[in-house]
Formats: C-alpha cells, structure tokens, sequence
C-alpha cells in the first residue's frame, strides 16, 4: 500500500504520545525505587546490629514492589536497547495492548505496556491470518531508545470492519536484512511463532530445541531463559539458571542479549569455564583432534578409574612395623584388597582414614598369639609407629586432580591404565601432556590443561573427593580463636561452614541449565554438566549435522541419558533467519552427502548473489585473499570473517594484520577457525581452503558446513591447491 508521508507521520506522533507516556511514568518509578533504596539504607543504618529487620523488609517491598520491580529491570536494561516499547496489538473489541521489554501501569495501576512475557502478549506472536486470535492488526514500532522512528503493520482479521491503517513491508524482513555487528541482538519484536512455542514451553523436564543453522535456536533458548525467569522468578532466581555455549567468544556474542531483556541474573559459562568452582580454573584451548575426540569419549572414565588406583610408586606396596620386637608385615595383593574395600565405599580423598584402620587390624593379625601385650594397646603402638605414618603418606597421599591427571604424560603410564587404545591414540595422549614435562622449551607446544582436561579434571574431583582443607587454613580454626570473629559475618560462617564439610559435593548446582551448541558437547562434558544439575530442568539446543565431535550417537546417547524418563519435548525451528538461499542452498548440498538426515531449514530471504568460489596455490593466496576482502569490505556494511584451518590462523592473522589496506577495516575483520565460528554470524564470509578444514577438524565435512552457513550476505571459498571438496557439490 503506498501511503503518504504526512499520514505515517501521524500515525508516529500518536505512537510517540504513548511511549512519552511510558517513559515518564517509568521515571516516577525510578524516584519511587531511589527513595525505596534509602530507605532501607537508614533502616540498615541505625539497626546495624540486626542488619535489615525482617518485618521492615516485607513493608519495605510490599509498598511499591512493582516500581520498584520496573526501576530494577529498565536499569538492567541494556543503555543501548531499541525501544522499551516494541509492539502493539488491536484487538476485535478495540482493546488497544502495548508489548515491550518489561511490564509498566500506570498510577491507577493500569499497563500501559504489557511484558511480552505474560500470557496477554502471546498474541503478539502467535496470531496469524488463519488464527487471528483476535488481533485485528499487529504493529511492530521501531524505536530509537525512547523516540518512534518507524512502523510495521500486519493486518489479520480481514473479516472485521476497521479503519485501522496498515503500513510498512514487514518487520521480520526488515530486521533479518540488517547487517551484523559484534554482538547478537535481542528478537523480541519479531519471534515468530514456531519460536514462541519454544520459548513458552513448560519448565519442567527437559525441553529439546532442534532446526538447522540460522533458524534462531541460540537467540530462541536465551528468549526462553527470560521468559522462564518471568514465570518461574522465585524459584529461579534461588536456584540459578546456567546459560552453556561452545567458546569465550561465543559467550561474548550473546551477552548482550538477556541484559537487553531487562534480565541480569543468569550465569553465562563456557563449557571449559564450567568447572571453576572445583578446579579454580578454566580452558579456552583445544586439544589436536585425535586427543580431544579421545578425552571427549566414554573410553576415558575407565582411564581415570584405573590411574586413581594405579600406585604412585613402582615397587610393590609394604607396610612394616615392630611391637615388641616382633615384626609386622603387610603387603601387595592384601594392601590391594584394603585399597579396593575401601574405594568401593569411599572416594579417595575421604577414605584415608578407613584405610588406615584396615591396614592397622591387618597388622594387628600378624602378631603372634604367644606374644604378651597386656600392658598396652596394639591397635594405638601399630597407629603411632612412624612406620606406619610414612607409608600411608606414600602409599594413601591426597591426591590433586591435576597431579593424577599430569600422570598422563608418562608414555608407561598411559599402557598400563590405557592397554585398549590404538597406538597412536595413546601417543596423542601422551603428546597432549608434553608441555607438563618442563622438556618443552624449544618446540611450540601449546601450554595448560586444554577444555577437554577441564571435564576429566572434574571427573576426578568427584572420583577423589575434595583434597582434605589444610587444617591451618580452616577458617573455623581462626574463628574459634576469637581474635577475627568480629570481622566475619554470619553469613560468612555459615557460608564456610558449609564449605568446610567433607562431605559436600564442591559444585555449584543450578536450578535450571540451558545447553547451547549441545551436539558439541563430549560425554565426559555431558557427565561434567549433570554435576551442576541433579536436580535441574534443562533447554538443549542443537544440530547433529554440525557437531564437531566425531560420534554423534556417542553424544546423542550421553544426551538421552539426560533426558531420561521424564518429561521431554522437542521443538524443530524450520526457517533460516540468517544466510540467503543462495548461500545456504550449496551448504545443503555439502551437508546432504555426508549427513543425509540432517535438518535442512527453508531461507528465509534471497539476494540474487551466488557464492562464489575461487582457486588459488600457497603463492598466491595473500593477493587473492586481500582482493576478495577488499571487494566484500566494500559490498557489505558489517563484519568480515575469514574462516580456516587451525593450521592456518597464525598466518592469516598476521597477513590481514600486516597489510595497510586491510588494516583500514581492522575493527569489522576477524580471523577464526570454524570451531570459533560456532553459531556466530558474520555479513561476508571467505572460507580459506576448505580441505583443510575438514582435514584438520574432528568433525571434518560437518565443520565446513558450519564454516559455509555463517554468511548473512555474501560468501566467497578459497581454495587453496586442492578443491576436493567440490566434489560434494556435484
Ligand atoms: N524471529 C527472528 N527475527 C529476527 N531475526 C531472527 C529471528 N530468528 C532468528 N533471527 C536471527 O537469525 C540469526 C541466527 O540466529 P541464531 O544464531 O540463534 O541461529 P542458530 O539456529 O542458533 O544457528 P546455528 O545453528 O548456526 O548456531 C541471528 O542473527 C538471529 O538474530
């Protein structure tokens, strides 16, 4: 429909007057929580003893909860949000609901924009011409943080006489045509409605979200982290929701999200940053591929279950005392059933003393019936022998996680807990580990423990138990002292308290866990992550056809071990919101050869651009590279990246970083590897040598797949001597 400029002006001003509205009843709010805050500032003041009273807090809240709710949430918001108000709906009846990014009434308390999580904005996303479900025209606004700078009109019930105008072209197409910067951004305007669905469905259980690239899984599940905080906030907010994805990087590219949203209490972690409440650390490196399949893999848990048993030294463990002048002796196999009875009940850390005492009835045995110990206690001289002292601190130390894993690194060690892998398999292992034997200095070895130790570490965490606390540490020690327990806060003690049981579990559990990338995740990783929620509901999202790990059923199976018995649903998103149908169709063609089951989602758009494919040798390849950017640089106004083999990126780094031209668009360029491209987008793509990268990956075809699926504009393939790879698109 063409409609004059006046007329759209109009209809501008009157959506203005509303979001003027809004803002100014939201900076009543404001005050109203400022002066909320003060007050209980005073009341923590002059009650410091008691800290806040309890019965002050509950009046306190329950005066003015909801401003002090909408203050909290707009300061959340992202500074930089698009509109606090994005939608509007007109009803059959001419209810008249405004949708945005949080919930606002007015004095009478009336809303004056309804949070597009509650079930009154529903509509906003699920009506269709076929189902109107009462929406006569849906308008989505575009605002510019608090001015209206445009608007999009659906109509949906054509059977209703309206005046209503209609304008625009469509809002999705407008924002799915728009070029990418650095950060994903919020849908929230424009979910459609098989995403809605899975954004609103059931916490309980465990919720699948599947579909092929770009259909929006990643943006859906971080929508449906909000919304589940909306509708589940008590319990949540206690128990956590945990938001895992592939890589640092990756985490970065979605962190704006749930701020936008007006929502800051989800932790968002990496999976090598999972286990830094029991290791204190965490890994971004990955490991060569044959080693990370390995370490990924279910072969691996009866490697470590044998290295914690495998004895630190080499000869045959004895144990010896004297008591009156007779000689006590235990060893090899009897010390090898202790060991087992005790590991059978006990973890290794916390069943030294139980070992201690069967060693010492062992002992105690071997003394002679004839031998007259009246006047003492046998059981106490064997306990107190420094014999006995120095072979347990050999024979039973605390054992670190990392010092059993760094066992690894010794080629004799690896034959005897891992008889069953190939050689070369446990030559991978051994080499992973060569930067732990100090030899390394020469060669480039890349150093620490790589994301894949990170879940064998925490294997071994809860395969040993916690190391027992030094006891001069224990802050409880200090507190008895008296002279610091001024300093320390209840809660603090309580806090330590709790850490300072043996017999608690060092993670931190969530209440709620939400997967990303999840076809990606190994099974030790999948054992690592149920630690952080026995008792949780689960999102897991993903697609078979672009993992990066070589046994997908492997996966697939740790995934149904999950998911269980219990409640479960699967949601498949059936439209590619990200690359044109150009591009996405030669990825199809790629994927449809080696993964013939694979999710092929329908583009959603099309640019009339072919990818275009080009041929170089090693000589050539800078020019070549240089002019292909240069010419994308100029064609696409967003961001540029080159994707490529491992092998390559130090190069390709230092050849963009060094050359002045492309140094002009320094900041939209970036170099990654297709593993570090996982479920990000770039404007321009150029994938260099894409033998290579199925070469080098585990995932080999797959993560070319994933490399040619990132484009939103343009794509352009290098190859570099070999084209082989083209054979798949025959
Ligand atoms: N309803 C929508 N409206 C506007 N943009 C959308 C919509 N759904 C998805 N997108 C956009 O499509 C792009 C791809 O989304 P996302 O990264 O979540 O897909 P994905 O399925 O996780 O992809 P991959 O499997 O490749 O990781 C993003 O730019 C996202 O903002």
């Amino acid at each position: 429909m063409t409609i004059s400029r006046e007329a759209l002006e109009r209809e501008i001003a009157i959506e203005q007057a509303h979001v003027d509205r809004v803002y100014a009843n939201l900076d009543v709010a404001a005050a109203s929580a400022k002066e909320l805050a003060r007050q209980g500032r005073e009341i923590f003041v002059s009650d410091r003893t008691d800290f806040l009273r309890e019965e002050d807090g509950t009046a306190l809240f329950e005066r003015d909860a909801f401003a002090y709710q909408a203050a909290r949430r707009l300061a959340i918001l992202d500074a930089e949000h698009e509109g606090l108000v994005f939608g509007r709906l007109d009803l059959t009846d001419s209810e008249v609901r405004y949708i945005g990014r949080i919930g606002v009434r007015d004095d009478d308390y009336e809303p004056l924009v309804i949070d597009w999580r509650a079930p009154a904005a529903e509509p906003f996303y699920r009506a269709t011409q076929v189902a109107p479900m009462n929406v006569v025209r849906r308008r989505v606004l575009r605002c510019r943080e608090d001015r209206v700078i445009g608007l999009e009109d659906d109509l949906l019930d054509t059977s209703v006489e309206s005046d209503l105008p209609i304008y625009g072209e469509g809002a999705l197409m407008a924002a799915v045509s728009r070029s990418r910067g650095r950060q994903m951004r919020d849908i929230v305007a424009t979910i459609q409605a098989e995403q809605d669905e899975a954004i609103r469905a059931s916490y309980r259980g465990v919720t699948v979200i599947a579909g092929g690239p770009g259909t929006g899984k990643t943006v859906v599940a971080l929508h449906r982290a909000a919304y589940l905080l909306y509708t589940n906030r008590a319990r949540l907010e206690r128990g956590g929701v945990l938001v895992v994805g592939p890589s640092s990087v990756f985490m970065n590219y979605i962190e704006r999200v749930l701020p936008s949203l007006g929502e800051d209490s989800v932790t968002l972690k990496s999976i090598g940053g999972i286990a830094t409440d029991t290791l204190g650390m965490g890994s971004e490196r990955a490991d060569e591929a044959t080693a990370a399949t390995l370490k990924g893999s279910w072969r691996m848990l009866t490697v470590l279950r044998r290295l914690i048993r495998l004895p630190l030294l080499d000869e045959a463990p004895r144990v010896r005392v004297t008591v009156k002048g007779e000689v006590l002796t235990v060893e090899g196999r009897e010390l090898d059933r202790i060991r087992d009875q005790v590991l059978a009940v006990q973890r290794h850390n916390r069943g030294r003393a139980q070992a201690e005492s069967l060693v010492v009835e062992a002992l105690h045995r071997k003394l002679p019936d004839d031998v007259d110990v009246d006047d003492i206690d046998v059981p106490e001289v064997i306990r107190e022998h420094p014999g006995l002292q120095m072979f347990m601190n050999s024979w039973w130390p605390s054992l670190s996680a990392t010092r059993v894993l760094a066992r690894l690194a010794d080629p004799g060690v690896v034959e005897r807990v891992a008889p069953e892998l190939t050689e070369a398999e446990r030559a991978a292992v051994v080499r992973s580990y060569a930067w732990l034997d100090g030899t390394d200095t020469v060669q480039e070895v890349p150093r620490g423990w790589s994301i894949a130790d990170i879940a064998l570490l925490d294997e071994l965490v809860n395969m040993l138990g916690p190391e027992p606390d030094d006891p001069t540490e224990d802050p409880l020690v200090f507190l008895e002292g008296g002279e610091v327990q001024e300093l320390v806060g209840l809660g603090d003690r309580f806090a330590r308290e709790r850490v300072a049981d043996p017999d608690d579990d060092p993670q931190h559990t969530f209440a709620h866990l939400l997967i990303d990338e999840a076809q990606d995740v190994t099974p030790m990783q999948w054992r690592m992550l149920r630690r952080r929620g026995p008792q949780a509901s689960w999102t897991i999202v993903g697609d078979p056809a672009q993992s990066s790990y070589p046994h997908p059923e492997e996966t697939q199976r740790a995934m149904a071990e999950i998911i269980g018995k219990g409640q479960h649903r699967t949601f498949t998103l059936s439209t590619n919101y990200r690359s044109p149908s150009e591009v996405f169709d030669l990825a199809a063609k790629v994927i449809t050869k080696v993964h013939p089951g694979a999710d092929l989602p329908r583009a959603v758009r099309s640019t009339g651009v072919m990818p275009k494919l080009v041929a170089t040798d090693e000589e050539g390849l800078p020019s070549t590279l240089r002019d292909e950017v240069l010419a994308l640089a100029g064609q696409v106004t967003g961001t540029i990246g080159i994707i490529v083999a491992p092998s390559r990126q130090v190069e390709m780094t230092r050849l963009v970083l060094s050359d002045p031209r492309l140094g002009a668009f320094e900041e939209r360029l970036i170099v990654v590897t297709s593993l570090q491209a996982k479920g990000l987008e770039y404007d321009g793509v150029v994938i260099v040598g894409p033998d290579e990268i199925v070469a080098e990956a585990p995932g080999a075809e797959r993560m070319l797949y994933v490399a040619l699926t990132r484009a939103t504009q343009r794509m352009v393939a290098i190859d570099v001597g070999t084209s082989r790879w083209r054979r798949l698109l025959d």
